[in-house]
């Protein structure tokens, strides 16, 4: 590609800057002038990068963002965590109070695929190509093992996203400030068809306090999830949670083991079309979840639910549970958060 790609501005369409492919399959695109000058880089093959038209025209369309709103959050630090997000302002539940769009993306598994030479090579030129690039080599490290900066903010920092019918690492800078909470007290949703990141309360967030969402599936067991953040985030866990007496801790980690469990049963279940045993699963698991307080997922699996007596033809009980998920993904933000809201709502009106 590199040598495909001539020195000429307009054969590097639709991108800003020459491709950079450090001699490896994979090229650093970027269009820099994507939200102002923000920018924008992929880490991808010419080949995925050219079956992706509908990704690509979203990359290279130059998205102004709308004037300065007043964000309702501010960035502090705070001791032991570095930076952090608080609420300027009481945030309601279910309200979308902060978006984003990615600086960096790359497909997870470019890393395995090239040497690491090559592969931090691909980040520098990915990530000094953005007109933010000072903002995005700013943000936290976690490695304690000397990692280059741009693989360490990219490892701190990303989120896995599906986009393009690909996994990939992607990089909201606004975001990157938000620490974790294992109850955390707002959660974020990836929009494909926009690529923005949305952040929405789970519950009222006073003034003052601190924003968090959970990096890691919500339901872990204890051992797991600090063994994670440790080693990935490279933090203790020191959260309501991590922190509880030893008895509390088992309690929880049984539940959270059987939330597990069950959740795998009712997969089984479903793929034998066995939707009795689904459902009665899926009202154990329900059970569990008010148990272990994981309540602001509620909704979803009531939708789970309604779907499962809808296809065990039980429509009296398929309407009670659309009801009860239609009232809880309402309270967390609604159709500009979930996409079944609508399909829930025209369950409702069946006879
Ligand atoms: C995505 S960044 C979050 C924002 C970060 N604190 C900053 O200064 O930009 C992830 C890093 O923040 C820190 N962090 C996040 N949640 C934390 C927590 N609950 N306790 C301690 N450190 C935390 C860890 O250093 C972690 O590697």
């Amino acid at each position: 590609m590199d040598d495909k790609v001539g020195l000429d501005p307009s054969s590097w369409a639709p991108w800003t800057h020459r491709p950079y492919c450090a001699e490896t399959p994979y090229c650093a695109f970027t269009n820099s002038m994507f939200r102002g000058n923000n920018g924008v880089s992929i880490i991808t093959t010419s080949e995925i990068a050219a079956s992706s038209p509908e990704l690509l025209a979203k990359l290279t369309t130059p998205i102004v963002e709308t004037a300065s709103v007043e964000f309702p959050y501010t960035v502090r630090d705070i001791p032991g965590k570095g930076k952090g997000l608080f609420a300027a302002r009481r945030i309601a539940r279910g309200e979308v109070f902060l978006e984003d769009y990615p600086s960096v993306l790359a497909d997870v598994e470019f890393p395995g695929r090239v040497r690491r030479d090559q592969g931090q090579l691909l980040l520098q030129r990915a990530i000094e190509q953005l007109g933010q690039a000072e903002e995005v080599l700013s943000l936290a490290r976690s490695s304690t093992a000397g990692a280059p900066v741009q693989e360490d903010v990219m490892r701190t920092n990303t989120f896995g996203i599906t986009l393009g019918e690909r996994s990939r690492m992607a990089l909201f800078p606004k975001i990157s400030r938000i620490n974790h909470a294992c109850s955390p007290n707002a959660f974020t949703r990836f929009a494909e068809s926009t690529i923005v990141n949305k952040v929405i309360a789970f519950r009222d967030i006073e003034p003052g306090e601190e924003i968090t969402i959970s990096y890691l599936e919500v339901g872990l067991p204890s051992q797991e999830r600090q063994r994670a953040l440790h080693n990935r985030w490279g933090f203790q866990c020191t959260c309501e949670l991590c922190s509880a007496s030893a008895g509390e801790i088992a309690a929880s980690d049984r539940r959270r083991e059987r939330i597990r469990a069950v959740r795998q049963e009712v997969l089984e279940h479903v793929q034998r079309r066995d939707f009795n045993s689904a459902i009665k699963a899926n009202e154990e698991l329900v059970d569990l979840i008010v148990k272990e307080k994981m309540a602001p997922h509620l909704g979803e699996h009531y939708e789970v639910l309604a779907r499962l007596y809808l296809a065990a033809t039980d429509l009296k009980s398929a309407k009670k549970y659309a009801q009860l998920a239609l009232v809880d993904l309402e309270a967390n933000g609604g159709s500009t958060v979930y996409d079944s809201v609508e399909e829930l709502r025209q369950l409702l009106e069946w006879r």
